[in-house]
C-alpha cells in the first residue's frame, strides 16, 4: 500500500489542487486528476460516510500528495473565507480543477461561478464524466455495491473494488467439514450484498484467485461473516493485512438443510470461480 507522500511535499510548492471529497478515486476523479500537472495535489474534503475508498487507502489510486480537510470543521466558513483558506494553505496555487457540479461553503451556497469570481487564477471545470451512459458518482457505485452489482461497480470505478481486513478466528468448521477459509474483520469499508464472489485475496504482496463467502452463516451459527477461501493452496500462517478484490457475485446467500449439502454447493462455487478467472483476461 503506497503511504501519503503529502507529508514530504511542501505546500509552497503546490501549483494545481483538484477539490472535492474523492472517496471513490473513480473514472471521474481521474478525469480531474489529469489536469493537474507537475505540481499538483488533490485537496480532500473528509466526510463521515467516506467507506469506498476511506482516507488511509486513498493514496494507492493517485500518484498526487492528497490533503486531508475535516467537512465539519469547514462546513461553516463562507464561500469568501473557504478561499482564503486554500490560498493560505497553498500559498503558490496558480489552478483549482473541479468537476461540472462542485459548490462550497456555508450550506453549498457558492458553486462553480462563485469559485471563478473568488479565485484570482486559473479554474478548470469538467463535464459530467459517464460510462455506458451512466454518471459516475461515488454514490452510484455505492448502491451498485449493495446490489451486489460488482461488475458495474467495477467499470465505474476503473479498478476491481478492493477491501482491507484483518485476519479473525472462525468457527473452527472450515478445514474439518467444508474448505479452509480465512475469516476477516472488516471496518471502514462498504461490504456488498450477502452472498458468494469471485475474488482475489492478496496476503504480503501475493494475489492468489478466491472465492469469497460474506453474510450470515445461516446454515451453522447464524453469525456475520467474511470469510474467504484461497483456491489450490492451503494457507495456515497468519497475517496482519488482507486485501480482497472483488470481480463478481456467483450466488446468494443461502440456507441449506445439511453440512453436507453445503460443501457440494461450495465445490460448485469453486469450480465456477476457477472458470471465472479461466475465461478472465
Ligand atoms: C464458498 C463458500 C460459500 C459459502 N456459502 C454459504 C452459504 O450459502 N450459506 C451459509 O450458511 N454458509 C456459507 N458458507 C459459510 C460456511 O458456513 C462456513 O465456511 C463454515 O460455517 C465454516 O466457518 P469457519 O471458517 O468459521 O469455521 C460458505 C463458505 C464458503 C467458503
Ligand atoms: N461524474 C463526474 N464528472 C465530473 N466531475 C465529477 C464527477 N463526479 C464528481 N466530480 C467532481 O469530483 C470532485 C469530487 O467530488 P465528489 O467527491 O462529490 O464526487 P462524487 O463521486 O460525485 O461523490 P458523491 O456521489 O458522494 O457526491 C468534485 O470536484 C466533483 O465536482
Amino acid at each position: 500500500m503506497k503511504k501519503s507522500s503529502s507529508i514530504l511535499i511542501n505546500k509552497k510548492d503546490i501549483t494545481a489542487i483538484a477539490l472535492g471529497g474523492f472517496d471513490g478515486m473513480h473514472l471521474a476523479h481521474q478525469k480531474l486528476f489529469k489536469h493537474l500537472g507537475e505540481k499538483g495535489a488533490i485537496v480532500s474534503i473528509e466526510s463521515e460516510y467516506a467507506n469506498l475508498t476511506p482516507k488511509t487507502y486513498r493514496q494507492e489510486y493517485s500518484s498526487y500528495p492528497i490533503y486531508y480537510y475535516l467537512l465539519e470543521n469547514i462546513k461553516n466558513l463562507s464561500g469568501q473565507e473557504f478561499i482564503s483558506l486554500i490560498k493560505e494553505e497553498f500559498p503558490n496555487l496558480k489552478k483549482i480543477v473541479v468537476g461540472f457540479d462542485f459548490c462550497f461553503g456555508k450550506n453549498r451556497k457558492n458553486c462553480i461561478n462563485e469559485l471563478k469570481e473568488l479565485f484570482k487564477g486559473e479554474v478548470v471545470v469538467v463535464d459530467e464524466v459517464k460510462t455506458h451512459g451512466i454518471a459516475i458518482h461515488s454514490r452510484v457505485i455505492r448502491d451498485y455495491i449493495k446490489d451486489g452489482n460488482i461488475k458495474m461497480a467495477n467499470s465505474l470505478l476503473g479498478r476491481e473494488y478492493k477491501i482491507f481486513g484483518t485476519q479473525v478466528k472462525g468457527q473452527g468448521l472450515g478445514s474439518k467439514s467444508f474448505v479452509p477459509t480465512i475469516n476477516l474483520n472488516i471496518e471502514d469499508f462498504i461490504l456488498p450484498t450477502e452472498g458468494v464472489y469471485a475474488t482475489k485475496t492478496i496476503i504480503n504482496e501475493e494475489e492468489y484467485d478466491s472465492v469469497t463467502f460474506l453474510g450470515h452463516r445461516v446454515t451453522t451459527d447464524g453469525s456475520f461473516a467474511v470469510e474467504t477461501h484461497i483456491l489450490g493452496k492451503e494457507i495456515i500462517n497468519k497475517f496482519s493485512l488482507v486485501q480482497i478484490k472483488f470481480y463478481d457475485k456467483i450466488r446468494e446467500n443461502k440456507k441449506f438443510d445439511s453440512f453436507e449439502a453445503l460443501k457440494k454447493q461450495i465445490e460448485v462455487d469453486i469450480n465456477k470461480t476457477k472458470e471465472f478467472f479461466s475465461k478472465a483476461v
